[in-house]
């Protein structure tokens, strides 16, 4: 199979969805690799490294969509919806309930979409969002409390406070794994933390785990509103599979923030958690305000700590790579229930139903597809 690795062209996504120890891995299966030209320079690649183990570099995007199988990091954008076509296998994150336009040319064009972030476990976990969700979760921290500081708009207050006086009050909506690096990382810088979720089982989990440091809360408006309006910086972390993220934080909560806070949305990816979060922003113009509110909504946070984070999402996504080429994708789709769930388009059809759902188009499931198509 020849697999192709387009520079990512999202603002500032350094990311690249291959290492050499990744193209070592193919070519020893026998498989051809196409890297575009410095494809790998913002996670310190060059193509030399990449040309050691084996891989082949082309000149332009168009030379590496020009493969059986394309590896990205980031959804497609619309400039390179033109290099989709038929049985045409992309394996990255697509992120596709606030994107209907993207879904729309998959299914035009008849692309096999597998898409990182809803591959699944039997446990329920989501491997390939995992360790993203980890990087994303620490940064939100680190990100807001630079925001709070006065030269970057915030109302100056250290979050870990000093002895004589209050601690920072950090708020995170939705416990799971980005809520859970956020803690630990607002834990560690001292301040006062709440994580709010809907689960009752991962509040006690996570009681458990922090061992009664943070307040966990049950999901509800009275209790998101009243914890909000204590929050020097809140985080937004919820995310239902597939599915657009819950608006749960109304502007009304958000007025009653006091002037200089701060909300970073991290679901903003699966269009955000915040009703006053109406756009996406990048790393080049990373927040607004509204309301005397920091509002922070950057997609692809972890391309900005790129090395760290393509060596994580490497080390999880090629072995699922790896069978799609060694396979075939229908025999690895078959054989492997987590990554049939990162099927979201195939044949023209949408085989997740999150996806159908939020776009009010059909659902198949992709083992009914996989019988007509075979
Ligand atoms: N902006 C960025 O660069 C990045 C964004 N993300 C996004 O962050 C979001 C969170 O990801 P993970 O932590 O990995 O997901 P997760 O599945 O580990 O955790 C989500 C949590 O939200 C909770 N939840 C669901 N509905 C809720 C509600 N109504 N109220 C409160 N809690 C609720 C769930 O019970 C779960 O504990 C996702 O949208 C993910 O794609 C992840 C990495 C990077
Ligand atoms: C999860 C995701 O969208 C990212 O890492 O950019």
């Amino acid at each position: 199979m020849i697999v192709g690795i387009p520079k990512e062209i999202k603002n500032n996504e350094n990311r690249v969805a291959i290492t050499p120890a990744g193209v070592a891995a193919f070519v020893q299966g026998g498989h051809t690799v196409r890297v575009e030209n410095n494809a790998g320079m913002g996670s310190g690649f060059t193509n030399e490294d990449y040309t050691t183990v084996g891989a082949e570099i082309v000149a332009t995007a168009a030379d590496a969509w020009a493969a059986d199988m394309v590896l990205k990091v980031k959804e497609p954008l619309p400039s390179e919806y033109g290099f989709f076509r038929e049985d045409l296998i992309l394996f990255t994150y697509l992120h596709l309930a606030p994107e209907p336009e993207l879904t729309r040319a998959l299914l035009e064009k008849k692309v096999i979409a597998i898409a990182y972030e809803t591959i699944q476990l039997d446990s329920g976990a989501l491997p390939l969002l995992m360790p993203m969700s980890e990087v994303a979760g620490r940064m939100s921290v680190q990100i807001g409390a630079q925001f709070l500081e006065k030269q970057y708009g915030g109302k100056g207050v250290l979050l870990g406070g000093v002895p004589g006086v209050p601690k920072g009050e950090v708020v995170v909506i939705g416990g799971g794994i980005v809520g859970t690096n956020a803690a630990k990382m607002a834990l560690g810088l001292g301040a006062n933390v709440t994580i709010i979720d809907v689960n009752a089982d991962r509040l006690r989990q996570l009681d458990d785990l922090f061992q009664g440091r943070v307040q966990t809360l049950i999901s509800n408006s009275f209790n998101i509103a009243n914890a909000v309006k204590k929050a020097d910086l809140l985080v937004g972390a919820v995310l239902i599979p597939g599915a657009r993220a819950p608006r749960l934080v109304t502007e009304e909560m958000v007025q009653q923030m006091s002037p200089g806070s701060v909300i970073v949305d991290v679901a903003i990816d699966q269009g955000g958690s915040i009703e006053t979060i109406d756009r996406i922003t990048t790393h080049d113009n990373p927040t607004y305000e509204k309301h005397g509110v920091i509002h922070y909504a950057v997609a692809n946070m972890p391309g900005a700590v790129a090395r760290t984070s393509t060596l994580a999402l490497t080390n999880v996504t090629i072995p699922y790579a790896l069978q799609l080429a060694n396979k075939g994708y229908a025999q690895a789709i078959r054989d492997n229930k987590p990554l049939a769930k990162g099927v979201n388009v195939i044949a023209g059809k949408v085989t997740y139903k999150a996806v159908a759902d939020t776009h009010n188009l059909p659902y198949a499931p992709v083992e009914e597809v996989l019988l007509v198509k075979n």
